[in-house]
């Protein structure tokens, strides 16, 4: 069957993509929940066209649970999923350790992919991936929901094209979790190293994300690579705490951003905004369920005299449909109808950009994931770099 044609055209005469989704997770479950919901202007059908697990009956337990009425096929291996010739793209839900093997393996099948974040564990398998999709003329795509949000895209139009708080000089952003390690069961893809556990792949990347769209107006096509000093702390050998600078030398910009699996106790708001005009302070249940931003005016007075009052602001609002997944899956599936190879709103380098940083900060941080870093691991230090171009120190 040709891509795009959907099956049913007398219920549906939109265009129509066939996902095949491997693993039966939670992220997957969350993902399937969303594109099946039945929306009135959605730009295209979206088909669960197999499921893939490494046991059946949580496929059929799935299949049942998240997506009735899809009638999917189910298969015990990820592989046939790959393989299913009815498949338009493969939604990878593993943990972040396979992505790069689970990546190879459907692009040496010829399948688009989309692919949660964190995109691999390293920059150097990232591009492994990238350079063997180029090879193979397939798609793929970093599942960086955050960034297809609508919010993102009016609050970047009113801070960089309308620049609504003046010119933009310093955002914070966090993202925190409870999650007891010490508790966890060792398979927990929280605590097993293995699994690429540590909190700055998983909701760092968030935070980091956050500075990115509000700091660098090029991204993500033309992004700037800013200095990055991070420190990061571990509990039993798994990263919990990750907080880091960024300066972006062309505008001096700065970023704080911090991630930590201690506390549950997000910032509230999870990310500030500073310009010199005003700021802008976003509110959701975490930093990748943005669902409401807040334009204020710059606070005028004489800190020093008391507590300055802020003016009222201007807010946002964007609630979303289910929990927020659809716009990166309309976004995909549009790209894989038109025959792109990546999207415009997470390009690769876009994700090559993040990857490094990511790096970058582990390596000062002392992170490191055996079985994948040992190149990273013998590399020369971002700070150490720096040192050696000063030269000796008198
Ligand atoms: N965009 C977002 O908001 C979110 C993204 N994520 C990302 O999704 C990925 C998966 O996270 P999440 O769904 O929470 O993880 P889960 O542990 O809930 O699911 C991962 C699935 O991967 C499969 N799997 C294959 N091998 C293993 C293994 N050795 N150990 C554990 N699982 C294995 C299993 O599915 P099966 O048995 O069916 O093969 C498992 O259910 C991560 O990369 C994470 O960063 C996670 C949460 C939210
Ligand atoms: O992407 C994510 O967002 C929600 C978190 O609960 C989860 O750990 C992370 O993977």
């Amino acid at each position: 069957m040709e891509i795009g044609i959907d099956r049913d055209q007398s219920v549906s005469p939109k265009p129509s993509i066939r996902w095949g989704i491997v693993t039966t997770g939670m992220i997957s479950q969350w993902f399937v929940e969303d594109i099946v919901l039945d929306r009135e202007n959605a730009p295209v059908a979206h088909k669960i066209q197999c499921i893939g697990g490494r046991d059946m009956s949580r496929c059929e337990d799935f299949a049942n649970k998240y997506c009735p009425g899809a009638n999917p096929k189910l298969y015990d291996s990820y592989e046939s999923v790959y393989n299913d010739p009815d498949v338009d793209v493969v939604y990878i839900g593993t943990p972040h350790a396979f992505h790069k093997q689970n990546m190879l393996d459907a692009i040496a099948a010829g399948k688009n992919i989309l692919c949660e974040k964190a995109f691999t564990i390293n920059a150097a398998e990232a591009k492994e991936v990238l350079e063997a999709a180029k090879a193979k003329n397939v798609y793929v795509h970093e599942a960086m929901w955050l960034r297809h949000r609508p919010l993102v895209h009016q609050l970047r139009k009113l801070l960089f094209d309308e620049k609504v708080i003046g010119d933009v000089y310093r955002t914070f952003a966090d993202f925190a979790l409870e999650i007891d390690i010490s508790s966890l069961p060792p398979t927990s893809r929280y605590k097993d190293i293995s699994l690429g556990a540590g909190t700055l792949l998983d909701t760092g990347i968030y935070s980091l994300t956050w500075a990115i769209l509000t700091l660098d107006a090029g991204s993500p096509t033309n992004s700037e690579r800013p200095l990055a000093l991070g420190v990061q702390s571990h509990q039993e050998g798994i990263e919990v705490n990750t907080s880091i600078l960024l300066h972006y030398p062309s505008t001096g910009r700065q970023g704080i951003i911090t991630s930590t699996t201690q506390s549950n106790h997000n910032a509230r708001p999870f990310c500030t905004i500073w310009g010199t005009n005003g700021f802008i302070e976003v509110e959701g249940p975490a930093a990748s369920m943005p669902l409401s931003f807040t334009v204020y005016p710059k606070v005028e007075g004489d800190a020093n005299a008391g507590p300055l009052e802020r003016k009222g602001g201007k807010k946002y609002d964007f609630p979303q449909v289910g929990r927020g997944f659809i716009y990166e899956a309309d976004n995909t599936a549009l790209d894989v109808l038109a025959g792109r190879k990546e999207s415009a709103i997470m390009p690769w380098s876009e994700t090559l950009h993040v990857m490094e940083i990511m790096d970058s900060i582990r390596k000062q941080g002392d992170t490191f994931y055996p079985g994948h870093d040992e190149a990273l691991e013998q590399s020369t230090g971002p700070v150490m770099q720096v040192l050696q171009r000063l030269g000796p120190l008198s």
